[in-house]
């Protein structure tokens, strides 16, 4: 998760995340739950659909126009089941669940005004349009824009056809409007409640993740994300794409002399741009920084062959060295020393513990230390198993 959005970054009257990316997050994050609602809604409405045809014969009896209702509402069931099988294939089901909640509620509504069309009796359907609408809005999966929309056309289009019949007064007729507008509305006010705080609890959860995998400090990761499986996952990952994956350790150099001399508030500073750099230096997304000790920072680059890796801690030697660090009125300038290991990995070949690796960027760390300071030293696996 690289962005964070406040509560206020939901749209007031959409109840969606503002940010086109985050909306996604969430909707990757909620498929699950969404394609289960889906589910269980479309099948309650697809059984009802099919099982209100008996309403259907004992009012028209078996005639014509009861053969065409019954196949309409087959059509509604068949829908329906398209609708479930879809989202359960498809590889993001909440886009798909709400497309196909689109197509299912505006062709339910249309073929809902064909029942009332044939059979009349407008002041029960005109009950059974108000729960058709709560269940528009609250039970079946949707963007409150998309279901609103619904809504309204088919609460417009029913009062029309109830006008047309010429049959209800002008005083049930108005009754009828308000009753249908009450129902838009507390559907449409619940429902953009629901999606402001499914959309709230995830924003939390997120926080919370991000505040338990971060370093508080640096913001760079921490050791229990590292600790829990980050490097055998990407070392794993390396394997089964026959790819290269390179580690790199990095120290600030002298650090414990920094803090004597500047104080301990000037090295925080210090290791908070030392870690700016380093992610501002590195793949979003891809690569990944851990603040592995106090002063120590470990990179893990996948895809990454020696000579880009040692390139890149050269690089960013070089950037460490020639910046300063302002801290008040006093400027810090600082070194680091790297070490680099690279492993080329393929499924034939063993695999590589994670500790191992680490220790051996560890070794050549300290053998740029031992060397001097201010320098990187790196080298392929195999040649430093073998050393
Ligand atoms: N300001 C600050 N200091 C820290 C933090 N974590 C660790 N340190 C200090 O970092 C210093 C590390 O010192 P050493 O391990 O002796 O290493 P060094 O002085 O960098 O020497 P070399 O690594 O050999 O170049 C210690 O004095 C720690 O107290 C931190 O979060 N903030």
């Amino acid at each position: 998760m690289s962005e964070l959005q406040s509560p206020s970054a939901i749209a007031r009257w959409r109840g969606e995340f503002t940010s086109a990316s985050t909306e996604s997050a969430f909707l990757r994050d909620q498929g699950g739950v969404i394609r289960h609602e889906l589910t269980r809604s479309l099948s309650i409405c697809g059984i009802s659909y099919l099982a209100f045809a008996l309403a259907d014969v004992a009012h028209l009896g078996q005639s014509s126009q009861t053969l065409v209702l019954f196949l309409a509402r087959l059509a509604i069931a068949m829908v329906a089941l398209t609708g479930i099988v879809l989202t359960r294939r498809s590889a993001n089901p909440a886009k798909t669940a709400y497309r196909a909640a689109t197509v299912f509620t505006s062709l339910a509504m249309l073929t809902f005004l064909l029942v009332v069309y044939a059979r009349g009796e407008l002041l029960l359907h005109g009950m059974s349009m108000a729960i058709m609408l709560i269940i528009v809005y609250l039970f079946i999966p949707n963007r409150l824009r998309n279901a609103t929309i619904v809504a309204l056309c088919a609460s417009a289009s029913f009062l029309a056809l109830v006008y047309s019949f010429g049959t209800v007064s002008a005083r049930q007729l108005s009754t009828m409007t308000m009753l249908l507008l009450l129902a838009n509305v507390f559907g449409a006010v619940a429902a953009r409640r629901n999606a402001r705080l499914a959309r709230r609890q995830y924003w939390t959860q997120q926080i919370l993740i991000n505040q338990s995998v971060r370093d508080p400090l640096t913001g760079a990761f921490n050791r229990r994300h590292l600790n829990a499986g980050l490097l055998d996952g990407e070392i794993e990952s390396a394997r089964r794409r026959n790819a290269s994956l390179t580690i790199i350790m990095c120290d600030v150099d002298s650090f414990k002399s920094i803090n004597d001399t500047h104080g301990h508030q000037a090295g925080d500073a210090l290791l908070q741009d030392v870690a700016r750099l380093l992610l501002s230096m590195t793949r979003d997304g891809i690569d990944t920084v851990v603040r592995y000790g106090g002063e120590e920072f470990l990179l893990i680059l996948p895809d990454t062959t020696l000579a880009d890796g040692r390139a890149l801690a050269e690089r960013m030697r070089t950037r460490l060295a020639a910046a300063n660090s302002q801290h008040g009125l006093v400027q810090i300038s600082a070194t680091a020393s790297f070490g680099v290991v690279s492993a080329r990995l393929s499924p034939e070949l063993p695999g590589i513990a994670s500790q191992a690796l680490i220790a051996h960027a560890d070794e050549l760390l300290y053998a740029a230390k031992r060397n001097g300071r201010n320098r990187v030293h790196a080298r392929e696996w195999e040649a430093a198993g073998a050393a």
